[in-house]
């Protein structure tokens, strides 16, 4: 030590005596940080000959103290680490406290971490505030809000006298004192620049806990968004200026058909194909209101409004732009639902792999994209309404209304009325302003005329006009209303026989078989049953709340052995009788209705004794028995219609 330092050290003791004893600072020789503090612990009633830290928490109190404080602890450590590193093997120590100087974590030579706390109790739970130990680096600086060096007698305590200690408090984002930072060590080796390292271990931390509120809060606005995004019925799309995805929702996916999870930084274009017109829109980045746009994705065609709205980096430059999806068809559909007028199915839910059903739903494609009338053939249950709706679905109308008449069911003086409307007036009973027909109900959508074959002669005239002419005139009135309707028509008659015989107009049948697809009954495409019979499982299953896996054998082989007079819907009874009877995991024969297991195939074939008309009656007949003659539940189980049973009753000669 110089002559000069000594008389420093000499000088600074004296102050210090002169203060404890007399009671009066020197502001010459005592710096007025330290003096001001000295002037704190008199009052405070510090005794100057003690010093040693008496305030020292429990192993689980301190606990506790460290895991309010984990987040400061955490951060820190690797900075007292760091900050070790340097003065190593030189006697100091290092030392972070809580905002109230309770010393929360030390790290130093083995030595001079016992000397502290030997001599005074300078240790982890410690409380090291100047109320508690007087002037001191620690508790001085979170005193005063400022980093600070004290050293040897500038303590106010006596036993401090051969410690040279540095602090500095630490903040949190909102500038409040977290803890304090200090590396202690003895008083001979005073350096300046141990205060500089203080202050840039400090600056680190704060920078670091700075970061980690960032993240988090960016996590939480993330989360938050996800939420908020995620509880809205609209797509929502977010992209950058490349066309890169920041932000998709679940509802966008599905509309794009997306069942993967899309991560954030993919190409739109990647996902949705290079020359879709919502990847061209998402690059021009413009504002945008309600543009209708159509997305075909496979078998299904979206049709949606888009809004885009740019949004800006702090330059004023366009960062990126944010979609709004909302499906026109679901908007448009929900009114029709309300009205009644809705097609569910889609190509997809036509389960076959046979040859003619695939062959039928190229065909059901190709009539989707025409304008053509449509007429489907094919016995009774074969799926002609499930292909119909599969064509509107798929069809540029699919947004319209999807309206089904059966010609069958409406009674012979309706049919007019139900059709094409009423005026008020018109009749008796008709309504006060009379009733928009069938007709006008399906406007920009399309009419689905089941069963064509039973309209009246006398009213075919009538129909063959408005496909001619596309009005309709109103019965009672006289005003044409233009109507834009997709016709499809279906029979499970033979038109040709019928315009033979006189019973349906050769004009109207070749307005309507424009396009024509036949639907083979079940019994000629025996590679679909199998396949049929363990989607109606499923499906049954679930709708019924039941936990059937699958079915035995000798059920399937009973499926496949039977000639399903009624196809698909007396498939579709069977399977869901006998899963509404089931008591185990997998159905068995013995829950199949009697007339499946009855009337095997084989009965039918054998010689060709018994003729079809043959194993028809046996089959009205026995589910007439098993239901007592209830007409309803025998024409439910037989998969036809009442008016139909009836027909074959006559037919058969079947009294009930
Ligand atoms: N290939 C198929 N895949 C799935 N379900 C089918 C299939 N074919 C028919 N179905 C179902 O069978 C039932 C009968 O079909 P649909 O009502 O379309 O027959 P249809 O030929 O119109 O009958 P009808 O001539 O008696 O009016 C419906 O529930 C339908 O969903």
């Amino acid at each position: 030590m110089s002559k000069q330092s000594i008389k420093c050290v000499e000088d600074s003791l004296g102050a210090w005596r002169n203060f404890i004893e007399g009671g009066m600072g020197d502001a010459t020789v005592t710096r007025s940080e330290i003096l001001e503090s000295w002037y704190r612990c008199k009052k405070l009633g510090i005794n100057p000959y003690d010093g040693k830290g008496k305030d020292t928490l429990d192993h689980e109190k301190l606990q506790q103290l460290i895991n309010h404080n984990s987040r400061l602890v955490e951060v820190a450590k690797p900075f007292m680490h760091t900050v070790y590193q340097s003065v190593k093997g030189s006697g100091f120590m290092v030392v972070i406290t809580d905002k109230e100087g309770r010393i929360l974590h030390t790290c130093g030579d083995s030595g001079i971490l016992d000397k502290a706390a030997g001599t005074i109790r300078f240790i982890k739970g410690t409380n090291w505030s100047e109320q508690a130990v007087g002037t001191n680096a620690i508790g001085t600086a979170l005193a005063i809000n400022k980093a600070i060096q004290i050293s040897g007698s500038e303590h106010f305590c006596q036993s401090h006298h051969c410690w040279t200690c540095s602090g500095a408090p630490i903040h949190n984002s909102l500038g409040e004192i977290i803890g304090c930072f200090d590396i202690s060590g003895p008083a001979e080796c005073v350096y300046s620049h141990t205060l500089g390292m203080v202050v840039a271990a400090v600056e680190a931390i704060e920078n670091q806990l700075r970061k980690e509120i960032i993240q988090e809060e960016k996590n939480r606005a993330y989360e938050l968004l996800s939420a908020a995004t995620e509880s809205v019925t609209e797509g929502l799309l977010a992209v950058d200026n490349e066309g890169r995805i920041i932000h998709i929702n679940q509802a966008a996916q599905k509309m794009f058909g997306l069942s993967e999870k899309i991560e954030t930084g993919q190409l739109l274009k990647s996902i949705l194909g290079p020359n879709e017109k919502f990847s061209e829109m998402a690059n021009q980045l413009l504002w945008k209101t309600d543009v209708e746009i159509v997305h075909e994705q496979g078998r299904d065609r979206i049709h949606c409004t888009c809004s885009a709205r740019p949004f800006s980096k702090k330059d004023g430059s366009i960062a990126g732009v944010v979609f709004t999806l909302r499906e026109i068809n679901k908007v448009r559909r929900l009114v029709n639902r309300m009205v009644g007028a809705t097609a569910r199915f889609y190509c997809k839910d036509i389960v076959g792999e046979s040859k003619v059903i695939k062959s039928a739903l190229k065909l059901i494609s190709i009539a989707a994209n025409s304008r053509s009338n449509v007429l489907l053939t094919g016995e009774s249950g074969t799926g002609k309404e499930l292909f119909a709706q599969a064509i509107h679905n798929h069809s540029g109308r699919s947004e319209g209304p999807f309206v089904a008449v059966n010609c069958a069911a409406l009674p012979r003086e309706l049919i007019q009325s139900e059709l094409f409307g009423y005026n008020e007036g018109a009749f008796t009973g008709a309504r006060r302003g009379g009733n928009p027909g069938k007709f006008e109900l399906a406007n920009e959508g399309t009419i689905f005329l089941d069963e064509i074959g039973d309209m009246p002669i006398e009213l075919q005239v009538n129909l063959l006009r408005v496909l001619q002419e596309r009005k309709v005139t109103r019965v009672g009135g006289d005003k044409e209303i233009p109507v834009d309707v997709r016709i499809i028509a279906a029979t499970n008659k033979n038109l040709l026989k019928d315009i033979d015989e006189g019973r349906f107009r050769q004009d109207l049948f070749y307005r309507l078989n424009v396009f024509s697809i036949h639907i083979p009954p079940l019994r000629e495409r025996e590679e679909d049953i199998e396949l049929l019979t363990m989607y109606l499982i499923r499906v049954f299953s679930e709708s019924l709340g039941k936990q059937i896996k699958g079915a035995e054998t000798e059920f399937l082989q009973a499926i496949r052995n039977y000639s399903w007079p009624g196809n698909v819907r007396e498939l579709q009874n069977a399977v869901e009788f006998a899963i509404n009877i089931a008591e185990e995991d997998y159905l068995t024969v013995k829950e199949l209705p009697r007339t499946v297991v009855s009337y095997p195939r084989s009965a039918r074939t054998e010689g060709d004794v018994i003729s079809l008309l043959e194993i028809e009656r046996i089959a009205v007949e026995s589910t007439l028995n098993q239901f007592n003659g209830n007409i309803t539940q025998t024409a439910k189980a037989l998969g036809i219609g009442r008016n139909t049973l009836y027909d074959k009753l006559k037919k058969l000669g079947v009294r009930v």
